[in-house]
């Protein structure tokens, strides 16, 4: 495997993947040419904001599997054309968030107590006592819009700074902003009311030009303004306007609508502004941080392990994939298994779970039964961003059962897959965390289900078991363990063998035309 990190990513994660045993190419800038001539080679690619991982970047990546964001924002990526391809998008969402916060808390200070132009005209031998008096911070309003990590970290900073913080989040509850010590507000309060005012939430349609010169003329006189965001969210024009018509006394802006900002930026020597070259996530520890984040996330990808922090799958929170974790794996191979042993074109998929699994949210156990069925049998690759879709557009009814009543086990995956001549049912358990498959056709059986697995239905009757075992014996073909059950027809039995080795095609037409077998499936783990 090989792994492109284009935008000069801290070698710790690096370490992670190379000790992995993955290549990994680091480039400390990579132009937009290039990265599309060379994409076509790796299989999982990690950014900054700088790379733009563009619709084209993408169809030239053909064999990407995987895009980590060392970072938050995930707006330099096609984030739906990767979906559509199938390519798991990963951040990191809270491993810069503290440099973020402070960087804001610093552009802050800097803008309120004019430190940087203080400190350039210093620097060349001139003292400006009178020019630079400042603001204090205590006592001020300070209104943050986006209470998100970065919004929470701020409101509780300002508030050891004794700033009187009110918030506007339309997606945080009043109890939420309580417990942040935050008075919620309208967007139009925070305009009015607000001394210093700080955006902390993603460009979206919505928040595009969210302050522009219709609210920055509502402003207080003389407030000053803090984006660590995005870039657009305050209108650049229209800011530089009003710090000239003296409505705005400071601007703090880390992020820009163009990176690296033109020449002509109209904020730029701008009195009472302070510029910084997006610098919000540039400590040492937040690169260390997001850098192992995305690592860990491709690793667990390409193993075929679910990733938390996916922003193209369904979320899912710490306490939940610590329920379900040790499942997926075996939920996977009850999804291979019962595909292969129900053939033909499967019209119904069903995953029961009982016991305390019933608790948490499943349904990214039900996509890894779902790729576990589709992986073995589509030429595309199957994961957990695509499965669902891939069944659909295949015209399978997937459903998902919950019972919280045990018998015999204290948690229980039943799959059940369905085409229009039989229903196949596989159950499996945990013992500790190795995963078995406990019945099959509600017969039981004890089988670990990484290994090579023969099933094979046949006639109640001596001498069958013997012909299958010379056949394999014959071949070369070492049987490892076998398990016999009855079934529900009168006189029929299910043979399991477990092989060491694949099983030819001559071999396998051999023991299917043993008198008394009437099938025989080699269920071969390895097409996952
Ligand atoms: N300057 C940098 O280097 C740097 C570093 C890290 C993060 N960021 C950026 O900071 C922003 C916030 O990051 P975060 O980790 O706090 O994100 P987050 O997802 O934790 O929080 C975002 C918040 O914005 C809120 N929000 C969404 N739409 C809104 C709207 N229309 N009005 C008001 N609030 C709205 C959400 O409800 C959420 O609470 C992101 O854009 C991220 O990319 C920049
Ligand atoms: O969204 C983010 O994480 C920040 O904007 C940081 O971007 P960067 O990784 O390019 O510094």
């Amino acid at each position: 495997m090989k792994i492109l990190a284009a935008d000069g990513v801290s070698p710790k994660g690096i370490e992670i993947l190379r000790n992995e045993g993955y290549e990994v190419v680091v480039k400390d800038k990579l132009p937009a040419d290039e990265l599309l001539a060379i994409i076509g080679e790796y299989d999982a690619l990690i950014v900054r904001s700088a790379s733009k991982v563009t619709k084209e970047v993408l169809e030239a990546g053909k064999n990407l599997k995987i895009i980590g964001r060392a970072g938050v924002g995930v707006d330099n990526i096609d984030v739906a054309e990767a979906t559509a391809r199938g390519i798991v998008v990963i951040n990191s969402p809270g491993g810069n968030t503290i440099a973020a916060t402070e960087h804001t808390m610093g552009m802050m200070l800097a803008m309120a107590r004019h430190i940087p132009i203080a400190n350039e005209t210093t620097q060349k031998g001139e003292w400006n006592r009178k020019k630079y008096v400042g603001v204090e911070l205590r006592g001020k309003t300070l209104g943050i819009v986006g209470l998100g990590r970065i919004g929470a970290g701020i409101a509780k900073r300002a508030q050891a700074f004794e700033m009187d913080v009110i918030g506007y989040d339309p997606y945080v509850t009043e109890d939420r902003a309580k417990a942040m010590g935050v008075r919620l507000a309208s967007l139009d309060d925070i305009v009015a009311e607000s001394d210093f005012i700080t955006v902390h939430m993603p460009l979206t349609a919505e928040t595009r030009n969210m302050f522009n010169k219709d609210n920055l003329h509502k402003m207080k006189k003389g407030v000053r303004l803090i984006n660590c965001a995005r870039g657009g969210i305050i209108n650049e024009q229209d800011l530089a306007d009003a710090v000239k018509e003296g409505i705005v006394a400071g601007a703090a802006i880390d992020v820009f609508t163009s990176e690296p900002m033109p020449a002509d930026h109209p904020l730029l020597g701008l009195p009472g502004v302070v510029l910084t070259p997006h610098l919000g996530a540039s400590t040492v520890e937040a690169q260390i941080g997001v850098s192992i984040d995305v690592a860990e996330g491709i690793r667990a990808h390409l193993k075929g392990e679910p990733v938390m922090t996916a922003v193209n799958m369904a979320p899912v929170s710490l306490q939940v994939m610590n329920v379900i974790k040790p499942y997926f794996d075996l939920a996977e191979r009850l999804g291979c298994m019962a595909g292969a042993l129900a053939e033909g074109p499967v019209k119904t998929v069903e995953a029961e779970y009982t016991g305390e699994i019933t608790d948490v949210s499943t349904k990214l156990l039900t996509t890894a039964v779902l790729k576990g069925m589709l992986n073995p049998i589509l030429e595309t690759a199957v994961n957990y961003v695509n499965a669902p879709s891939l069944a659909k557009e295949r015209g399978i009814t997937v459903r998902e059962v919950k019972n919280k009543e045990t018998a015999n086990f204290s948690n229980l995956l039943t799959v059940r897959v369905s085409t229009e001549k039989k229903t196949v049912t596989l159950q499996g358990a945990l013992f500790g965390t190795e995963g078995r498959i406990v019945t099959i056709d509600g017969y039981r059986v004890d089988v670990d289900p990484h290994k090579r697995i023969l099933v094979c239905p046949h006639t109640n009757c001596p001498g069958i078991i013997g012909k299958v075992g010379s056949i394999m014996g014959d071949a070369g073909i070492n049987i490892s363990g076998m398990q016999v059950s009855k079934t529900e027809q009168e006189g029929t039995n299910i043979m399991v063998l477990i092989v060491d080795n694949d099983i030819p095609d001559d071999v396998m037409a051999k023991v299917k035309s043993v008198d008394g077998i009437f099938g025989a499936k080699l269920i071969n783990f390895d097409l996952l």
